[in-house]
C-alpha cells in the first residue's frame, strides 16, 4: 500500500512536508478558554485573556515637558533677547498639582516637567529661556524666547484615545506590556491559564541526573531541556518521570497522563524505527488519532503527534537536537496557538548565508545557528556539531536556519528562511 508517499517501515509511514504536519496539527489545537485573574506583579511572562482598553486617555491632562514656566504664547511671541518679555508669575504648579487659576493676559506660571498645565497656557517654555526675579512682592519672570522647536505641552491624549485597544487577548507581557497594564490601572490581570504539558521520558539508557555515569547510560537531558522549552512557549512543565522502554509500561503511563488535566504530552525517545523505539508501537495502538509519524525535516524525521480527545500527544525524537527542533516545529506553535497567539511570520525572517552549507538531502535541515547584523545586513551561520545527537551546542543557536532540499548544497551568500528561537523565560 502506497498513498501519495513514502512507505518505509512496519508503521507504514507516510512522509509529510513540514508544512503539511503543521497544519494538521494546528487544525487539531483548540484555543483555551480557561482564565485566571492574577495581581499584576505576577503577570510578567503570561499572555492576557483579554483586550486591554483605555477608560481614560493617555495623558489625561495637559502636560508639562519641562521644567519652566507655563505661557501664553500670544504673550511672547514677540520675545527676544534685546527685548525679553516680562510676565508675572501667578502660582507655582509642582507635579501633581491641580493648578488653582487660568492664566490671564500677562501672567505666567511656574510649572515641573510633569505638572498639569493651567488653562489658558498653550506653551511652556524651558527655564534655560528664561529669568524669574522678584519686585514689590510680586515675582517675575523675563522670557527671552519662546522654544521654536515647540511647545512642551503634552496634549490630552496624545499617546491613545480613550477607547483604544493597547493590547489583544493573547498578547505576551513583558516590560512594555506592564508599562501598559500599569498605566491603565489594571492592578488584577485575567491572563490564560497556561497549557499544563506532562513530559514523559522513555529509554532503558537513562539516568537520573543525579546519578553517577554508568557504561553504556546516559543522562536525562531532554527532560530538563523541554521543561525549559515549555515555560519560554507560556506552558506549565509537569514533570511526569521515566520509563525504560517497555511498551506496556508506557501504556499504561500514557493512559493515565492523557487522562489528567494535562493539556498536552510531551514523550522524548523511541520514535524511529529500532526494535526497543516503543513510542512507534504505541502510536499503533493507542485510540487517538495519529496526525504523522514522519515529517520530511532533519533532524527529527521520526518525529511523531497525534490528538485523543483535543489532547495532543507528541512523540519527539530521543536524540537532543532532534527532541529541540520537534518542539520548535511543532510543540510550540501549538502551545501558543492554544494562547491565540502564533503566528508563523513572528518567528521567520530572511537571512543570507554567511558560509556554505554542502550537505545533501532529500529533506530540508533545520539548522542550528546564530543570526547577527553584520554590515547592514541580517546573516546566519551554522554553529556546533550539526548532528542529531548533539546536545552541547544547543544552547548557542538563536536560530534554526532552513535549509531547502538540494542535491548540491547551498551557497555561502544565499538567501534563506530562518526560524527565530528562544522567548521569555517565564519566573
Ligand atoms: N535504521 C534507522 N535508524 C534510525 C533512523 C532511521 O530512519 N532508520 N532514524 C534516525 C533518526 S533520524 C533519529 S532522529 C533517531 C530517533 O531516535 P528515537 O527517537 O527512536 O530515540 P531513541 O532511539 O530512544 O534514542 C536516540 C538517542 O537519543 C538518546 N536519548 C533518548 N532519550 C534521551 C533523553 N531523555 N535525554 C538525552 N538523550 C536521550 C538515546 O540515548 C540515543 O542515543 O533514530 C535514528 N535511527
Ligand atoms: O531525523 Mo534524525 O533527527 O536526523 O537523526
Ligand atoms: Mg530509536
Amino acid at each position: 500500500m502506497r498513498q501519495n508517499g513514502t512507505i518505509n517501515d512496519k508503521w507504514n509511514r507516510r512522509t509529510l512536508t513540514p508544512a503539511e504536519a503543521t497544519d494538521r496539527l494546528l487544525a487539531c489545537v483548540r484555543p483555551r478558554t480557561g482564565f485566571e485573574e492574577v495581581p499584576l506583579a505576577e503577570a510578567i511572562g503570561r499572555r492576557l485573556a483579554v483586550d486591554a482598553t483605555t477608560k481614560e486617555p493617555i495623558p489625561h491632562f495637559r502636560r508639562a515637558g519641562m521644567d519652566g514656566y507655563a505661557v501664553r504664547l500670544e504673550d511672547v511671541a514677540a520675545a527676544s533677547s534685546e527685548e525679553p518679555c516680562e510676565l508675572e508669575i501667578v502660582e507655582h504648579i509642582p507635579c501633581g498639582a491641580v493648578p488653582l487659576r487660568k492664566l490671564e493676559r500677562g501672567q505666567a506660571a511656574r510649572i515641573m516637567t510633569g505638572g498639569m498645565v493651567p488653562e489658558g497656557a498653550d506653551a511652556v517654555v524651558m527655564q534655560e529661556m528664561a529669568e524669574a526675579a522678584c519686585g514689590h512682592g510680586r515675582e517675575y519672570v523675563r522670557i527671552r524666547k519662546a522654544d521654536p522647536r515647540g511647545t512642551h505641552l503634552t496634549p490630552i491624549g496624545e499617546e491613545a484615545a480613550e477607547g483604544t485597544i493597547l493590547l489583544r487577548a493573547g498578547q505576551l507581557i513583558g516590560a512594555g506590556e506592564m508599562a501598559d497594564l500599569a498605566t491603565l490601572g489594571s492592578s488584577r490581570v485575567k491572563v490564560f491559564r497556561k497549557p499544563r504539558v506532562a513530559i514523559l521520558s522513555t529509554g532503558t539508557e537513562l539516568l537520573d541526573v543525579a546519578a553517577p555515569l554508568e557504561p553504556g547510560k546516559v543522562r536525562n537531558s531532554n527532560a530538563y531541556m523541554l521543561a525549559a522549552l515549555i515555560a519560554s512557549a507560556g506552558g506549565e512543565a509537569v514533570p511526569a518521570g521515566t520509563v525504560p522502554d517497555d511498551c506496556d509500561r508506557a501504556e499504561r503511563l500514557l493512559g493515565e497522563l492523557l487522562a489528567s488535566d494535562a493539556d498536552a504530552v510531551v514523550a522524548t525517545g523511541g520514535v524511529s524505527v529500532g526494535d526497543y523505539d516503543i513510542m512507534a508501537d504505541y502510536f499503533l495502538r493507542w485510540e487517538g488519532t495519529t496526525l504523522f509519524n514522519k515529517v520530511a525535516m532533519r533532524p527529527g524525521s521520526p518525529t511523531t503527534a497525534g490528538v485523543w480527545k483535543e489532547k495532543l500527544l507528541f512523540g519527539l525524537s530521543g536524540n537532543p537536537s532532534a527532541c529541540f527542533v520537534g518542539f520548535e516545529l511543532f510543540v510550540r506553535p501549538a502551545l501558543l496557538a492554544m494562547q491565540r497567539s502564533y503566528a508563523a511570520a513572528d518567528w521567520e525572517f530572511a537571512a543570507y548565508l554567511a558560509e556554505d552549507y554542502l550537505k545533501v538531502n532529500a529533506y530540508a535541515r533545520y539548522v542550528r545557528g546564530r543570526a547577527e547584523l553584520r554590515e547592514g545586513r541580517v546573516e546566519a551561520r551554522p554553529i556546533g556539531l550539526d548532528q542529531s545527537s548533539a546536545v552541547l551546542s544547543i544552547k548557542d543557536a538563536n536560530c534554526l536556519i532552513v535549509i531547502p532540499p538540494t542535491k548540491s548544497g547551498i551557497r555561502r551568500g544565499e538567501l534563506v528562511k530562518a526560524i527565530r528561537l528562544g522567548g521569555v523565560i517565564v519566573p
